[in-house]
């Protein structure tokens, strides 16, 4: 029989995602994992179901943190928690085009930094077909509701453009280094493909605004020597917050199963 003493898991960010991840861990849906407490910069009252504590705090008590807040929590909390020896499970791999931080995170510890697939399917395949070489084309589209995808550094004709949309409009071209940081709250699947490709430079992206996207779309075609592959993905928006599609907390709570030490798991 097994002895292994439970995750202890700290949550930082009470939102879309995590309300979902904490409500299952408090719920012990999570065999292996007991959720401690929840850090938002919000006052959560009565409505969470374990203590709402400080970043600090919660380090004392904790071995493992999931981040579901925000790129700004992994940049500025990110390389602490790590080297306090928490392990850390990121949502917003967004963060990870400041390459300077990516490497930081990478090479930190005692603690161990994961990343969850979120939003974005087939990253494991990804991962395995770059072992046998390089992958010399990678694209990402993500088309979302315009109004997910609006941002402030957007001028008056771009932003006219969108509203006035009757089909889809493209609203950036680049790649996994830029597009995440032009929209830190919806493209972090971006950074996560590029995570699984090696090369954020390599990995082009495109995002669209269309009126008509009832449902969120990721859509990921690459190709080597060795094969070519293509992933499309088309998930519900959740009703509170549309820019984040309804299935990441389960994938955050998936990834979290695996780090339990869950059997049985589709690594
Ligand atoms: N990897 C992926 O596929 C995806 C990643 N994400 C990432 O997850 C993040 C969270 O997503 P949602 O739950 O939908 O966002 P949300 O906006 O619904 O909730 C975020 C929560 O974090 C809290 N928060 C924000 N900044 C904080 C800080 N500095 N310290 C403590 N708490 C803070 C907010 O008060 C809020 O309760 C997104 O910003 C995005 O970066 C989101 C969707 C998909
Ligand atoms: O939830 C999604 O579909 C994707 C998303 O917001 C992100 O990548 O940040």
């Amino acid at each position: 029989m097994s002895s292994t003493a439970p995750r202890s898991v700290g949550l930082i960010g009470w939102g879309a995602i995590g309300r979902v991840v904490g409500g299952a861990l408090a719920a012990g849906e999570i065999p292996g994992a007991e959720l401690v407490c929840v850090v938002d910069n919000r006052p959560l009252g009565d409505s969470v179901p374990a203590p709402q504590r400080t970043l600090e705090q919660a380090l004392e008590s904790c071995d493992l943190i999931v981040e579901a807040a925000g790129q700004g929590v992994v940049r500025e909390w990110g390389t602490t928690i790590l080297a306090s020896g928490t392990d850390l499970l990121v949502a917003s791999t967004g963060a990870l085009t400041d390459e300077r931080l990516a490497k930081e995170l990478l090479n930190a510890g005692p603690g161990r930094v994961y990343f969850t697939g979120g939003a974005v399917g087939g990253l494991d395949l990804l991962q395995a077909a770059r072992a046998m070489g390089p992958l010399d084309d990678v694209h990402l589209t993500t088309t979302k509701l315009p109004s997910t995808l609006e941002q402030p550094w957007m001028d008056e004709e771009l932003l006219g453009r969108m509203r006035s949309a009757t089909g889809p409009v493209e609203v950036m071209a680049g790649t996994a280094r830029d597009v995440p940081v032009k929209f830190p709250k919806s493209t972090n699947v971006a950074a996560s493909v590029a995570l699984a490709v090696g090369d954020s430079d390599a990995v082009r992206v495109s995002v669209v605004a269309d009126p008509a996207a009832r449902h969120t779309s990721h859509v990921v075609e690459a190709s080597g020597a060795h094969g070519s592959y293509r992933f499309e993905v088309r998930h519900l928006p959740d009703t509170a917050n549309p820019a984040t599609s309804q299935v990441v907390p389960y994938a955050v709570l998936r990834s979290l199963a695996a780090l339990a030490g869950r059997t049985g798991q589709i690594l």
